[in-house]
C-alpha cells in the first residue's frame, strides 16, 4: 500500500424494488446504506457477511455496473474489472470475442487486446472452445474464461466474487497461485469470500457488511 486512494465510497446506499401485487404497491429492500470507505492502491480488501448481506451488490457498484440509489462512488482515474461467475459475457459470441470486448471495455487498443488474447487462451486451457459461443460452455468453463480474462487484463482494481470456489481441482490450484501473485503485487483487490482461512491469508483489511446494520462508516 502506498496511501494513494483509488476509489472512494461516500454514503453509498442501494435498494432493490420488490414486485408488488396487482393491488399492492411495490416494496423496497435496502441492501445497504450509508457505506463510507476509501480503497487504497495495492491493498487487498475482503468483504464478508452472511448470504444476502449485500457483498455482490457492493462489488457491482464498485465496478460501475450498478448505480447507487444514495451517495456516490468516486473513481480517482482507475480501471476496474469484476471477476464473477456470472461475468458479463455475451452468450452468442465465442470466447475470443468476449475476451477482446472485455479488453476494449477496459481501454485496451485492439492491438493490445489481441496481444493479451493468447495468454488468456493458454491460461484458460479452453483450447478450441475459445472459438465456440459461450452459451455452449459448462459453468466451470465460463468461470475459467472469466478468471483468465480478469487476471490477464490487469485492471488497476480487480474485484473478485467467490471466484476460487469453482472449476476443477487443478484449475482451482492454478488460479489460487495466480491470485496470490496478484495479491502480493501492487494489484488492488476487493475480494468477497466466505472462507475465513482465505481471508486471513489474503486480506489486509476486512469490511463486514452484516455487522454494520444501518449506517456504515469505515
Ligand atoms: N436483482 C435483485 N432484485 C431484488 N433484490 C435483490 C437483487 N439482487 C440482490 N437482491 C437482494 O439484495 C440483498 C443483497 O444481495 P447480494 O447478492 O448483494 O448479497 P451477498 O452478500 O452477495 O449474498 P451471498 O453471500 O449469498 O452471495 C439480498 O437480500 C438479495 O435478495
Amino acid at each position: 500500500m502506498n496511501g494513494q486512494i483509488v476509489l472512494s465510497a461516500r454514503n453509498l446506499g442501494v435498494r432493490y424494488k420488490r414486485r408488488g401485487g396487482l393491488f399492492r404497491p411495490p416494496r423496497y429492500h435496502q441492501a445497504f446504506r450509508g457505506l463510507t470507505f476509501d480503497l487504497y492502491q495495492g491493498e487487498t480488501l475482503a468483504l464478508t457477511g452472511r448470504n444476502g448481506a449485500g457483498k455482490s451488490t457492493l462489488l457491482k457498484v464498485l465496478a460501475g455496473i450498478l448505480r447507487p440509489d444514495e451517495g456516490r462512488l468516486i473513481n480517482h482515474g482507475v480501471t476496474v474489472s469484476l471477476l464473477s461467475l456470472q461475468a458479463g459475457f455475451d452468450p452468442e459470441l465465442p470466447g475470443t470475442d468476449n475476451a477482446l470486448l472485455s479488453a476494449m471495455l477496459l481501454g485496451y487498443t485492439r492491438a493490445q487486446a489481441r496481444a493479451s488474447l493468447s495468454r488468456i487462451a493458454a491460461f484458460s486451457e479452453l483450447g478450441t472452445f475459445m472459438d465456440e459461443p459461450v452459451k455452449t460452455y459448462s459453468s466451470g468453463m465460463r468461470a475459467r474464461l472469466g478468471f483468465s480474462v480478469a487476471m490477464f487484463l490487469s485492471p488497476d482494481v480487480l474485484l473478485i466474487d467467490e471466484a476460487l470456489a469453482v472449476g476443477d481441482r487443478s484449475f482451482r490450484e492454478k488460479a489460487e497461485r495466480e491470485m496470490n501473485k496478484k495479491i502480493h503485487s501492487l494489484q488492488t483487490v476487493v475480494l468477497v469470500s466466505h472462507s475465513e482461512s482465505q481471508i486471513e491469508k489474503l486480506a489486509d483489511r476486512v469490511i463486514d457488511l452484516q455487522s454494520l446494520g444501518g449506517r456504515h462508516v469505515l
